[in-house]
């Protein structure tokens, strides 16, 4: 992979996700600056990877190859026009964004400029090399920037590109923000356990393998559906069948899909009404 110099606009945590993981797997500590305007988290990355802090965004952005923005919906207004003031030149810059709810033609109307701009919708398993990142690029973005965006993430997990800029919103409810309702999950059933009275560290155990396992199975299985592995566990009158009934008449599947509806909704709204 080439090593460009990248540019994180924002320290938070998907960056630091992206940033440990990329570091951990090779790339340079110092072909990355990261940028926030309190020392917080981004001293603790400078300080845990050795990358470059700084506070001042249109510097950082100046001697950049790709930037790469990082920041809350809300904040991405002012943001831009504070850039826009700076008279900052993005015409020789591949930006890239993992900004919710801000699209493209957005980013270029706010920056007031064409952009040479992917949309990322990346999630925290980057962080140890097991992410999903899901990618989409405006059609004049060229061979190499989109080869160099994939090399990136590929090297914290996967990668799947998208045809339409709209499924950028329907990534965020199945993978972005799918990681939280796995620990939610994992959370409750960790929360029983407790109260069944195993030792924090047993319900621990007891969760975190079982999910771990799990996954290795989904992963090995290839060949059964998830409904099929879910019937191997599941004996007639056995325990699980209780279990699963239970999830069924409280109809787990309404739940989730409303669930992620309200995901997507958000995100359309946060399109909507930033600003
Ligand atoms: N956390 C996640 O799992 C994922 C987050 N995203 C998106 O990534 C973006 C960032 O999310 P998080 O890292 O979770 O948020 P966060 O709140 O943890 O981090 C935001 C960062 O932006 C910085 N910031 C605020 N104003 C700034 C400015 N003017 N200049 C430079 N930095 C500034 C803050 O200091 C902070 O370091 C959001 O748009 C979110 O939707 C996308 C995929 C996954
Ligand atoms: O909650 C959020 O807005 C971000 C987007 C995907 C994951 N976290």
């Amino acid at each position: 992979m080439k090593h460009h110099k990248i540019v994180f606009i924002g320290s938070g945590n998907i960056t630091s996700a992206i940033v440990s993981g990329i570091v951990e797997n090779g790339y340079p500590s110092q072909k990355i600056t990261v940028c926030a305007p309190s020392e917080g988290h981004r001293g603790v990355l400078a300080k845990k990877w050795g990358v470059i802090s700084s506070a001042d965004n249109a510097a950082a952005i100046r001697q950049g190859d790709v930037i790469i923005f990082s920041v809350k919906p809300q904040k991405i207004r002012e943001l831009c026009q504070d850039l826009c003031d700076a008279k900052i030149d993005f015409s020789n810059k591949l930006i890239l964004s993992v900004v919710t709810g801000i699209s493209i033609s957005r980013f270029c109307e706010l920056l007031n400029t064409k952009l040479n701009l992917i949309r990322m919708m990346p999630n925290t398993p980057v962080r140890v090399h097991e992410g999903m990142t899901a990618l989409f690029a405006a059609e004049e973005v060229n061979e190499a920037d989109r080869h160099f965006t994939t090399e990136l993430m590929c090297s914290v997990g996967k990668v799947c590109w998208l045809k339409n800029e709209a499924d950028i919103n329907k990534v965020i409810a199945v993978s972005a923000s799918a990681p939280a309702y796995f620990f939610l999950f994992m959370e409750a059933i960790e929360r029983e356990a407790l109260l069944l009275g195993f030792s924090q560290e047993r319900a621990r155990l007891l969760v975190q393998q079982t999910a771990r396992g799990v996954c290795a199975l989904v992963e090995k299985s290839s060949a059964l559906s998830l409904s099929e592995l879910r019937q191997q566990v599941t004996s007639k009158g056995g325990t699980t069948e209780a279990a699963i009934e239970f999830f069924n008449k409280k109809q787990l599947f309404t739940i989730v899909s409303s669930a992620m509806k309200a995901a997507i909704a958000q995100a359309e709204f946060l399109e909507k009404n930033t600003f």
